[in-house]
């Protein structure tokens, strides 16, 4: 085995199904502890992978660790395997907040530590995550992280102190597009089309706008412009969302997760 998941929920297994859809790891080298037996064969029945109860036999059967639970159950699971951890380990935090140091402090010895902070959409191959790593991590340990990340979508490293704010434009950032899709389709549900047709709209529209962004590297700006018609139709829907503060409440969201990752 050579990587373990410490938790296997939603990001857990978003990871782990890019990991082997690329092929960077087999079904065999993969090892995940559930909390429940239940949790166990979910895994097994959709994944694939080793599967165990005990978090200790992750950290005996692979060299990169994942901590794939819950903020809140970091400081447990670490207090269970620090006793099995050697300097050969690499443990990978992906929670906010669990700063480098703070890893490094609860494993209680000098480690290769990684912070990542991927999304859900990993789940269909089109992630975004961020990486930053401390000291210890050579080249060659980061470009095997980068090799897994890279399997479900993109990724960047950025220093540390940018990683609350990766959290909140990427991390988070899924769940606000989500609404927007919601509300998008609402709108046209409103206006008397099939509910399933008007999440099709909405979605592709955005799936195609953010590959515009990407593709062309145009400005967001210029691109709303080229959409909004001189006293056309766009541009009232464009008064409308400044109107009730659309950016704002955006910037609002966003400065809210951060914070609330500074504090976690
Ligand atoms: N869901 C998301 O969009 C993102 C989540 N994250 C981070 O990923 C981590 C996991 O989040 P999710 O996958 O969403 O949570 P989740 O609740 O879906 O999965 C966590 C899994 O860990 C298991 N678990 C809990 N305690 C355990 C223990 N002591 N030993 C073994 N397994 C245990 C749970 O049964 C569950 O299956 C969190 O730290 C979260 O902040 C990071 C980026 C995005
Ligand atoms: O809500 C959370 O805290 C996690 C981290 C980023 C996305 N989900």
């Amino acid at each position: 085995m050579k990587i373990g998941f410490i938790g296997c929920g939603n990001m857990g297994s978003a990871m782990i199904g890019g990991i082997l859809k690329k092929g960077v790891f087999a079904k065999d080298e993969i090892i995940v502890s559930n909390l429940t037996e239940e949790g166990s064969k979910r895994s097994r029945e959709k994944l694939g992978v080793v599967t165990t109860m005990d978090n200790c036999e992750v950290v005996k059967n692979a060299n990169i660790v994942i901590l794939a639970v819950k903020p809140q159950f970091y400081e447990e699971v670490i207090s269970q395997i620090k006793g099995c951890l050697t300097p050969d380990h690499m443990i990978v935090g992906i929670a906010p907040g669990k700063t480098l140091a703070w890893l490094e402090e609860k494993c209680e010895q000098p480690l290769k530590v990684v912070r990542l902070m991927p999304n859900t959409p990993a789940q269909v191959g089109e992630g975004m995550t961020g990486a930053c790593a401390n000291d210890r991590v050579t080249k060659e340990d980061l470009d095997q992280i980068l090799a897994i990340t890279n399997s479900f979508g993109r990724t960047e490293v950025v220093p540390e102190r940018l990683m609350d704010a990766v959290g909140a434009v990427s991390g988070c950032s899924p769940a606000y597009v989500f609404m927007f899709i919601e509300a998008m389709a609402d709108a046209a549900v409103a206006q008397g089309m099939p509910r399933k047709q008007a999440y099709q709209f909405a979605s592709q529209s955005v799936l195609g706008s953010a590959k515009m962004v990407l593709g062309t590297g145009m400005h967001p700006g210029e691109l709303k412009d080229m959409v909004c018609s001189p006293a056309g139709t766009t541009i009232e829907g464009v008064r409308t969302l400044e109107k009730n503060g659309f950016r704002s409440a955006v910037f609002e969201a966003l400065q809210a997760a951060s914070d609330k990752g500074k504090q976690m």
